[in-house]
Order: structure tokens, then sequence, then C-alpha cells
């Protein structure tokens, strides 16, 4: 019995049916608990249709998807949807926050999916989380009287009510100042090494991307690089320790690329 969080073989997506788009065109991939990758590519080249389907949001043409050991891609869309809600937490560059809720409120929305009696214990989870996010001070402010990056950062602790094993992230600071990039990324690490709770991320950064565990470079529907990355220090040397073991493509790798990203 393996633990690998998330197995995905030769996943494709045809999207229209006249016109048809290949927006994948075969894509396999492991996730393991508690690590952190980012995919990166050229626009078009399938990030966010990858995405939405490692995260069920959508469902692929063909190819199968197992997530903790299920194969969700025989699920109904009920057995979906509470299979979501249960494992998965997502954070989207436009944070999808409700305006006239308080941030308090915004966290513990998911959990009102399950049950509408929003418990103690969950409240203090919540509060917890706004906590860890930095906005200890914000809990009941409104979610229109915060900022971009305190609406990002109550977004990400929303992500992490129902304590997911696995968070995908549409490029979460896409929206952001650099400053605050560089803030709301550290925490995404923070939160990876403290929770361990595993995150792949779409960015369009490839200096954010270099602080991840691993990035996965997409062109034209296919992974065409999958590589280790220098994690949250980048003053790592890679050129000490090239090339390295990569145990998605099974050989040793060079790192070059990967010194291009820092
Ligand atoms: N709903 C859709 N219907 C038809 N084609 C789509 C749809 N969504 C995406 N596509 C097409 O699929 C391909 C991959 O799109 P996708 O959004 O996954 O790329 P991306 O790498 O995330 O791009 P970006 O970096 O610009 O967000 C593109 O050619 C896009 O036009």
């Amino acid at each position: 019995m393996t633990n690998t969080l998330l197995e995905a073989k030769d996943l494709t997506m045809v999207y229209g049916t006249v016109v048809k788009t290949h927006a994948l065109k075969g894509v396999s991939l492991n996730i393991e608990p508690g690590e952190f990758s980012s995919i990166i590519g050229y626009s078009g080249s399938g990030k966010t249709t990858l995405l939405n389907i490692l995260g069920t949001l959508d469902r692929p043409t063909s190819g199968v998807l197992r997530l903790l050991g299920e194969d969700v891609t025989k699920m109904s869309d009920l057995q979906l949807a509470n299979f979501r809600n249960r494992n998965l937490g997502f954070i989207f560059q436009f944070h999808h926050l409700l305006p006239e809720f308080t941030a308090l409120e915004n966290v513990l929305m998911p959990t009102w999916i399950r049950s509408r009696n929003g418990s103690l214990k969950l409240a203090s989870r919540a509060k917890e989380l706004l906590e860890l996010v930095g906005l200890k001070d914000r809990i009941n402010n409104k979610a229109t009287a915060l900022s971009g990056g305190q609406q990002q950062r109550v977004a990400i602790a929303r992500a992490l009510i129902n304590e997911p094993q696995l968070i995908l992230a549409d490029e979460p600071t896409g929206n952001l100042d650099s400053e605050t990039t560089e803030q709301v990324y550290e925490l995404l690490r923070n939160i990876n090494s403290t929770l361990n709770t595993a995150f792949v991320v779409v960015t369009h950064n490839d200096h954010i991307a270099a602080k991840s565990n691993r990035i996965i470079e997409m062109k034209d529907g296919l992974i065409t690089k999958d590589y280790p990355a220098a994690g949250m220090d980048r003053d790592v040397l890679w050129n000490e320790i090239a090339p390295v073991y990569c145990r998605h493509c099974n050989r040793e790798i060079s790192t070059e690329g990967t010194v291009a990203l820092l």
C-alpha cells in the first residue's frame, strides 16, 4: 500500500467538440505528502487545466487520477464534492471571499457546507488559523475592510480549515505587489513545513517557483521538465550538489535550469 498523495496517469483533456483544443496530451505525475511543487510554463501550456483536474474541479477526457489511494475519476459529482471538501484546499488569484462577511466567517465557510452547526471547536480553529496567517487583529473585520494581501491571507486560512492534505493554488500571488507576494509565498512555505500540507502551485513567477521543493515545467499540454528546486533557502549553491537524482524521472539530471531561476 503506497502513501502517495496523488497519482495521475496519462491525463488528457480535450476542450470543444467541433474545434478541439488538446490542452493536456498525456500527463503523468505523483505528488507525495508534504511536497511543495510549482507548475510553470508559457501561457496556454495547460497549467490551469492540469491543476483543475488534479483538484477534481474538472474531469479529464481520459486517464486516471488517484487521490489518497482513491480513484476519483470513478466518483459521482456528489461523491467528488464531498471528497474535495474533506481532503483538498484551494487558493485562487482572486480569493472569492464573501465581502459582507467577516474574516472569521469567511474562514469558517467551507465547514458550513458540511454542517450548519458551527461548533466552538471550529471557531477556535479558525481563529488559530487567522493568527497563523498574521491576522489576529482582523478576525472580525469584514472582507471589504481588508487589503488585497490580507484578503489573500484569509483565503489561505479558509483553504486550511478542513485540514486538507493537499492545497492547489492557481496564481495565488498573481494579484499582489512583489513585497506582498514574497510574504504570502513565505507563509505558504511556513504552512507547508509546520502542518506538512502538500502544495501544488501554478505560477508565472520563476523567482517564486525557485523556492519550491520541485518545479514542474509544462509546454504544449505536456510536462517537459520536472526537477528539484532550491526550496526556501535561495542561497543554496546548486553547482555544489549538481547533478541531482530526480525520483520522478528516475535519473540524474543537471540543475542547470534551476541555477538560471535563482
Ligand atoms: N474552457 C475552455 N474551453 C476551451 N479551451 C480552453 C478552455 N480552457 C482552456 N482552454 C485552452 O486550453 C489550453 C490550455 O489552457 P490553460 O488555461 O490550461 O493554460 P495555462 O498554461 O494555465 O495558461 P495561462 O498561463 O495563460 O493561465 C489553451 O489553449 C486554452 O485556450
